[in-house]
């Protein structure tokens, strides 16, 4: 079974993902997406995963504070909730496309790999990647992405702002993975290979603080198409 890009037919919305480490400021910079893009007069349809209030990702939430039995120590456990979490959310990402211009994602199947492949080490790294893609897009059948960016701040950067959101809103308290500094460096350099390889989509690699009028136009720029049959080059999957 091959993935399905959104948008590959006339009229489908360019499926764009916001990627990056806990804090690095995917929300922040979705939201100043959505504002450019809808002031261009486009329409846009935004979701983020995980999608806290839904069960998959309420189950996974719990895990990374502590509870599931300890599921949160196993990072294929982990990485089967999210991907679950996806997949119930296929009809309301058709919806979205069909209805928009452009489906703006904050973390998708990427982040999957990311932070499973870190967690398991660049021994198993190959192999994990393979399995999330093979999973999440040949076998739970999600759309392809047209375009990865990842927001590529600096880990340091998206600690400090991940700890000020904590001070800020007490009950948003750091959870397993934001609290290991050796998880997010990891994640981080994995990230980067994923952008290298073009895995699965086009990426782009930004810094901390992209230009939004600039990025904007790379989001509706119909150049970086999916490859016909997205397959990873360099990592695998
Ligand atoms: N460009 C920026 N400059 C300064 N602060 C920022 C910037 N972008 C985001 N922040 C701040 O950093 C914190 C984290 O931002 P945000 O919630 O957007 O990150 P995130 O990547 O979506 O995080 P998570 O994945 O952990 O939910 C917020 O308090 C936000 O206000
Ligand atoms: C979607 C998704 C997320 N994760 C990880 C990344 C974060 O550390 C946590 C929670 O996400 P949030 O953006 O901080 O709310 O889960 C993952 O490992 N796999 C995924 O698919």
């Amino acid at each position: 079974m091959s993935a399905r890009p959104m948008g590959a037919r006339p009229g489908g919305a360019r499926l764009v993902v916001v990627e990056g480490l806990d804090g690095a400021g995917k929300n922040t910079l979705t939201t100043r997406l959505v504002a450019e893009l809808g002031a261009r007069g486009l329409s846009v349809g935004r979701l983020a995963f995980p999608r806290y209030g839904t069960l998959h990702a309420d189950l996974a939430a719990d895990a990374l504070h502590g509870g599931q039995a300890g599921a949160a120590d196993s990072p294929h456990a982990m990485a089967l909730l999210f991907a679950l979490d996806r997949h119930a959310a296929l009809d309301a990402l058709t919806g979205l496309a069909v209805a928009h211009d452009v489906v703006l994602l904050d973390r998708y199947v990427a982040s999957n790999a990311a932070y499973t492949a870190a967690r398991l080490g660049p021994d198993r790294e190959a192999e994990v990647v393979e399995w999330i893609g093979a999973l999440e897009f040949d076998r739970l059948g999600l759309p392809a992405p047209h375009l990865q960016l990842l927001l590529d701040t600096p880990v340091e950067v998206a600690a400090e702002r991940a700890g000020s959101r904590e001070v800020a809103y007490p009950g948003r308290a750091r959870d397993r993975y934001e609290r290991d500094a050796d998880l997010q460096a990891a994640t981080g350099e994995v990230y980067r290979r994923l952008a290298a390889a073009a895995w699965r989509s086009p990426w782009r690699v930004l810094g901390a603080d992209p230009a939004v009028p600039e990025l904007a136009d790379l989001v509706v720029d119909p150049t970086p198409e999916p490859a016909p049959h997205p397959r990873s080059r360099g990592v695998a999957g």
